[in-house]
Order: structure tokens, then sequence, then C-alpha cells
């Protein structure tokens, strides 16, 4: 299989194997007791839905593998600052290196920067990773379905709850949505992206979202890019949105932001 979810898969591993002899369970452990308290991601995406407004999980990405450098006057702490400004729910923060260019220190200074819960995006393929996030501050985690077997996404999900952090189940079709329903996270992510051809339909979450039982918070991920995309979305019955290239290319993120959900 040489797609490209099949690679970056095969590379963490490797990362995570070099990261691993940096510091011991028990220190890694520690790290994460000591980290900051968790800012309440879900809680948050559910009372902006609760008050009848769509939530908004806006993405610091600086470079994507289907688009190269997406951002090249790329400062986290002030995209979050704007992102703040403009009305986001939360923020997603790529950490992964070698496929996004993005880097653990952006989630860092992104969510000290700001008062807004933060998602770590990265590819999760080992329990390590999950006491790792909440070492660097994160609030939720990002569980893609297509990566991980179901034994992976159950530890994984329970793991991140004894941390107090949300998790994000992102599915990409009909199969991987009837296996994410079987992790109780509030949180389902329908990525309209395919991680193996590129190819980014609004279809796929219109074609899925009649099985996703109500009591999910439905995330449409990927190809959002204007005010029309929006409404179609707000108008089948989805309750938050993950934006990151339409921000990105935008002078201030934060007033596009405010300009597509104004
Ligand atoms: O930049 P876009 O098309 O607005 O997409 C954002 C987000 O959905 C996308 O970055 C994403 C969704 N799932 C992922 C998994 C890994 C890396 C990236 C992603």
């Amino acid at each position: 299989m040489s797609d490209i979810l099949n690679t970056i898969i095969a590379r963490k591993h490797d990362e995570v194997t070099a990261r691993r002899s940096v510091w011991s369970m028990a220190e890694l452990r520690a790290r994460a007791a000591a980290a900051p308290p968790c800012r309440g991601f879900a809680r948050a995406l559910r009372q902006r839905v609760d008050a009848g407004t769509a939530g908004v999980i806006a993405e610091i990405k600086k470079a994507s593998p289907s688009k190269g450098v997406i951002r090249a006057d790329f400062h986290p702490d002030e995209i979050a600052r704007s992102y703040e400004r403009g009305g986001a729910t939360c923020l997603s923060v790529l950490t992964d290196i070698d496929f996004f260019q993005g880097s653990d220190d952006y989630l860092k200074e992104a969510r000290a920067a700001c008062a807004l819960p933060a998602l770590r995006k990265d590819f999760l393929v080992d329990a390590w990773q999950v006491y790792e996030s909440r070492t660097l501050g994160a609030d939720c985690v990002l569980l893609i379905v297509a990566a991980l077997g179901d034994g992976q996404l159950e530890e994984y999900a329970g793991l991140a709850a004894e941390l107090g952090m949300d998790v994000l189940v992102e599915v990409h079709d009909e199969h991987e949505l009837q296996r994410a329903l079987r992790v109780p996270a509030p949180l389902l992510g329908i990525n309209n992206r395919s991680l193996r051809t590129f190819e980014v339909s609004l279809d796929t979450t219109l074609r899925l979202r009649e099985a996703v039982p109500g009591d999910r918070l439905l995330v449409t991920e990927s190809g959002i890019h204007t005010p029309d995309d929006v409404r179609r979305m707000r108008g089948n019955g989805v309750h938050a949105f993950l934006v990151g290239e339409a921000f990105m290319r935008a002078p201030d993120p934060g007033t596009e932001l405010a300009r597509l959900f104004g």
C-alpha cells in the first residue's frame, strides 16, 4: 500500500520510537499530571450548539502534503489571538513535523496566547502519544479511525478520558463510521478529504450524516471555503466545522473566520 496515510503512519512509528527513548513512561506521566488543566474542548462546542450557533474549530497549519506551504508568514501565537477575536470556539494545531511542517511548540505557543481549548492534530499510533499530547497542553486529541484498530481506538479514547482530554474521532466512510460509533465519545468528525487520494467532496458529510446518532456532535472537516459551504452544511444539521486552509490563506485568519461564519 503506497497511499499517503500509510506513508505517514510508517514514519510516525519511527518518530515515536525515537521520542520514547527520551522520557520514561513514569516521567511522561508525571509531566502529563503537571500540565495546565484541560479547557473543555467538547464542552465549548456543545455550548455553541446549545446556543444555536455553529461551533468553529480553527486550524493552525503551515503546510500540508496536498497543498505544500499554505502560509509562509506563520506565527501561531498571533494566529491564535486572531482566531479568538474572530469568534473561534476551539483551536486545532498541527504538530506533525515531516508532512505538515508542524511543531509541538506551535501547539504550546498557540494555546498560551489565548483562552481557547486546543486539539493536538497529529497521527496517533501509540498510547505514548496520548500522554505526550497532554504534556503539551492538548485539550483534545484526534483519533483517525482509518489509522487505528478497534482495540487502539478504545484504549486511546479511554486514556484520553483518564487524562481529562476529549477525542475527535475522524471517519471518511460508512464502515469507519460504524467503527467510530463503538467509541463512547461525543465528537464525531467526518473528513471530506480522502487521506488516500486527497480528493475533497462535501458530499461525504451529507452522505454519512444520516447515520450519525443525534447525541453525537457532528464536525465537518476539510474543504470549507465559502459562506455558501457553511450554509449548506448548517442546513443539513451539521453542528461544527474544522477549517484550515481558507483561514490560513487570508491576511488576517480571524477576520476571514468572522466573514465565513458571521
Ligand atoms: O484545510 P482544510 O481543507 O480546511 O482542512 C482542515 C482539516 O480538516 C484538515 O487539516 C485535516 C482533517 N483531518 C486531518 C488529519 C490529519 C491532518 C490534517 C487533517
